[in-house]
């Protein structure tokens, strides 16, 4: 080999190991200061034109009047997803949206591979860039976080699971992000990434990234410790959500309904909730025997429960749920009040509500559906939340009718999100149910009852047992 040749190509290896790069003495230029990345409220919005997962959201012909909206509205974090033949988006968005709003901390949203890519980040305005766990190994990513470093740039560390967790401890990024979405099925997992936040363990703001589209949902992870959301299509397509989520970034805390809730979660056995609770010997000895959850019917029903009576179980060791009906709109001012004094976690939607009740509600909720036939099972996705709650249909009651679910139903609301279950479960039928469904979450009420609104302490027991039967 001739020493060009040799030159030339011992240069194609640096390039390859360590990018292009200025060499120290040259400090890179750029004409827009950096902005610190994470100021409050820490609410990213992303100018983001399509996805491989929701095909094209919108044109954003122009995306410096996109990025006007958020800063209009008070955002200071915006994402510009730069990558073109999956996003539809360029590098010179994010040029144009810098020099045109200089105070916004502007994150670069794509998929860097190398040194040169960070560098070229920085000198096009970026102030904070997207290092994808998932994407790069363990020396290149930490190669990757220290030049931005050194670079001054603010990093999102990316993660999805537990295993790029493990890859990123050792150099404790400052700034994670946790993405609700895997990359490769495309599917939101809402409650992901509260139980893989519990595997971070120093010192770092984390950041709730996709899947966010109400009110509602962005309370999740403010009231269970993220620092942040990211959020792209639903600004995009509706930039007024902004001052709803604004809003729910100043819930703070880690008491949020979900996240406690899966903190009681065991590997390979349902999460059990034990509904129409009217007194307090059934609530204590279903709690004594392993409920997760205690439904309280706060409707027209055998079982009502008093609200006075509800009051005085906030000791119980359980989450407690209010079941109302509603055709539309809040539940009853009674109800509203033992949310607001934290006698009860959370609300169960059984009636004819729309998914638009649930957007707005200030409290942590979910849907249960009737599922009358497999088309309805369609029904599922119009609803916001991590869950929904699939119950038998019966023309005259809304609920606790003992009747039991289809199994072709159940398994295709499987596929849609983790079977949260209810209808007819019983001492009899259950572990059978969960070793064919595996649901995630079973809910039982008539079938447990000595009469209308008391249980038969025998048949509980019963139903603990089998549950643990079915799970082996
Ligand atoms: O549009 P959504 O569901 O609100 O998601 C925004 C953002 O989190 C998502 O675009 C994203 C998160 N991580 C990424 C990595 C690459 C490309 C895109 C992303």
């Amino acid at each position: 080999m001739n020493i060009l040749n040799k030159i030339a190509s011992i240069r194609r290896e640096t390039i390859k190991r360590e990018g292009y790069t200025l060499g120290s003495a040259v400090p890179p230029e750029r004409d827009v200061p950096l902005q610190k990345f994470g100021q409050n409220p820490f609410v990213i919005c992303e100018i983001k034109r399509r996805s491989p997962s929701k095909g094209k959201i919108s044109e954003i012909a122009d995306p410096v009047k996109q990025a006007g909206l958020y800063f209009g509205k008070g955002i200071r974090n915006i994402s510009v997803l730069t990558e073109e033949d999956h996003f539809g988006g360029t590098l010179d968005d994010l040029i144009a949206v810098k020099r045109a709003y200089p105070e916004a901390a502007v994150l670069r949203k794509d998929f860097l591979l190398e040194k040169e890519d960070v560098l070229v980040s920085y000198r096009a305005g970026a102030d904070a860039v997207l290092l994808i766990a998932a994407l790069l190994d363990k020396e290149k990513i930490e190669e990757l976080y220290h030049y931005a470093v050194s670079l001054g740039l603010a990093v999102l560390v990316e993660v999805h699971n537990r295993e790029e967790v493990d890859k990123v401890r050792s150099f404790r990024p400052k700034i994670m992000g946790i993405n609700s979405r895997n990359l490769k099925t495309f599917r939101i997992d809402q409650i992901l990434p509260i139980e893989l936040k519990k595997h971070i363990d120093w010192e770092t703001q984390v950041v709730y990234e996709s899947g966010i589209s109400s009110f509602n949902e962005a309370i999740i992870p403010f009231e269970s410790g993220f620092a942040g959301i990211l959020v792209g299509e639903s600004v995009v397509r509706d930039p007024d959500l902004i001052d709803d989520l604004i809003q729910a970034a100043e819930r703070k805390g880690e008491g949020n309904f979900w996240n406690r809730l899966y903190s009681r979660k065991r590997q390979g056995r349902p999460l059990v909730k034990i509904c129409g609770i009217t007194n307090r010997e059934d609530g204590e000895a279903a709690v004594g025997m392993g409920a997760d959850i205690l439904g309280f019917v706060l409707a027209e029903s055998p079982r009502r429960a008093d609200p006075s009576f509800i009051r005085t179980v906030k000791d119980l060791d359980v989450l407690k749920v209010a079941v109302v009906v509603t055709g539309e709109g809040e539940p009853d001012r009674e109800v509203m009040e033992l949310l607001e004094k934290g006698y009860l976690d959370a609300v169960q939607f059984h009636g004819n509500e729309n998914p638009g009740d649930l957007r707005s509600f200030s409290y942590p909720c979910f849907k249960a559906l009737r599922l009358r036939d497999r088309g309805d099972v369609q029904e599922i996705d119009r609803f916001p939340g991590p869950r929904v709650l699939v119950d038998a249909w019966s023309d005259k009651e809304y609920g606790g009718t003992g009747k039991r679910l289809d199994g072709e139903i159940v398994t295709e609301a499987s596929q849609v999100r983790p079977l949260w279950m209810a209808g007819g479960l019983s001492p009899e039928n259950i572990s059978g149910i969960i070793s064919e469904f595996r649901p995630e979450l079973i809910d039982a009420s008539s079938r447990l009852e000595a009469e209308k609104g008391r249980k038969d302490h025998g048949k509980m027991k019963e139903f603990f047992r089998e549950i643990d039967n079915g799970c082996v």
